[in-house]
């Protein structure tokens, strides 16, 4: 069931490229109102909004001269510095005529695995939404490098709804919702209507995008509502172009499919949330199979007598990724010691390595964690 009407407050919105471009690859005006007009219904109605949309490239590429969606990374990245300001100009002239302000942010993943970044995200966040702001949101596409990319917006909207402790992401696309097979290549592919955990069956259902214009395709959506079901937050997946898809959306009659967060939801508090789903871990230790039995049972803190290993080179307050006797990844957590300071004989010393207040057991919540 998706949680009472009022009881969701905020909102986060993610419009891929294909519900805002025309059958050329350009963004549609008509389609951006559309959405925009909808968005306005929810605003008026109370809730507080995010808009995580793509549509730079889309917007810039034709004024940058080519005459299709490019492909090489310097051109895409020249033509989003032109659509982005493009976009927000559409977006911002949109909300304004209904009395609303929009605003811009340009996000990297390393803004996220930045704790202090994170921090003044969150904060700028928080105070555009108290003061019924619409901010709009996209990946930092001009200066991000391959590496570093979130790749689609999919994940950069599910980690801007853990961001904000949002209510209901939702994913609007060019298909009404997930089948449990690739419609692209089986015409009688079913339409899932709730998904509980998304198992291995999904996860080989999900196959790439079928549009010319969509980059994440379905797999990189299934990574995004991990993410969300994980973190405790509600999220449907439906069809842009559906009329009044997103009020129905929140009041949860909409056709789609709905991903109801994980039971008892690991109701982490905000720090583990940033291990768990931000921090990129700077290193590894191993400790021993009864060491790790003791950790997860009686959530005991982590001493210098459980090591028997340690990898990367790190400071203290690094978070780092803790392995089994047999290598399997089972948890992250920051370490209260430098790589020096471990390597010297600390066998005695009765300081935790890492303190249960910034453990985070990955089984407990079956993602993988970020690396
Ligand atoms: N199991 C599946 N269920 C639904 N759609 C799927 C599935 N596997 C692959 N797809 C494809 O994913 C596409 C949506 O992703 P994408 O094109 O990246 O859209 P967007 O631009 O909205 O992010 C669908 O149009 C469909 O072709
Ligand atoms: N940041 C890019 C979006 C990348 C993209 O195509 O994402 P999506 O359509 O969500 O799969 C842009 O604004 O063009």
């Amino acid at each position: 069931m998706l949680k009472e009407e009022k009881q969701i407050k905020r909102v986060v919105i993610k419009i891929g490229s294909s519900s805002l471009t025309s059958m050329h690859g350009e963004v549609s005006r008509r389609k951006l109102e559309k959405l925009a007009d909808q968005i306005v219904e929810l605003k008026d109605a109370g809730y507080e909004t995010v808009v995580v949309s793509s549509g730079a490239v889309a917007a810039g590429y034709r004024k940058l001269g080519c005459i299709q969606r490019p492909s090489a990374l310097p051109e895409k990245q020249a033509a989003a510095s032109i659509g982005q300001g493009l976009l927000m100009e559409s977006y911002s002239e949109l909300f304004l005529s209904h009395g609303y302000v929009a605003s811009q942010l340009l996000i990297t993943r390393s803004d996220f695995s930045d704790e202090t970044r994170y921090g003044n995200m969150k904060n700028t966040m928080n105070v555009l939404l108290e003061r019924g702001i619409i901010p709009i949101v996209n990946e930092n596409d001009t200066v991000t490098v391959d590496r570093l990319k979130f790749g689609d917006n999919d994940t950069l909207s599910a980690k801007v709804a853990a961001l904000i402790g949002a209510d209901l992401l939702i994913i609007l696309s060019d298909i009404d919702g997930l089948y449990d097979d690739n419609p692209n290549s089986n015409p009688d592919a079913k339409l899932l209507e709730k998904v509980d955990a998304i198992t291995p069956e999904i996860e080989a259902a999900a196959g790439g995008s079928g549009s010319a214009v969509g980059t994440g395709g379905m797999k990189s959506k299934i990574a995004a509502f991990k993410i969300a079901m994980a973190s405790g937050i509600q999220s449907y997946l439906g069809k842009s172009s559906t009329r009044d898809i997103l009020m129905d959306a929140v009041n949860g009659t909409a056709k789609g499919t709905y991903f109801e967060p994980k039971p008892n939801a690991f109701n982490l508090d905000k720090k583990k949330q940033w291990i768990a789903f931000h921090s990129g871990p700077e290193g590894k230790i191993m400790i021993s199979n009864k060491a790790k039995t003791a950790i997860i049972d009686n959530q005991r803190n982590i001493y210098p007598i459980d090591i028997q290993e340690v990898n990367g080179r790190f400071n203290d307050g690094a978070v780092v990724t803790i392995l089994d006797e047999d290598g399997e990844e089972f948890g992250l957590g920051r370490i209260n010691f430098s790589t020096e300071n471990l390597k010297r004989d600390i066998q005695n010393e009765t300081t935790a390595v890492i303190d249960q207040e910034t453990f985070v057991c990955s089984l407990d919540f079956s993602i993988k964690v970020p690396s």
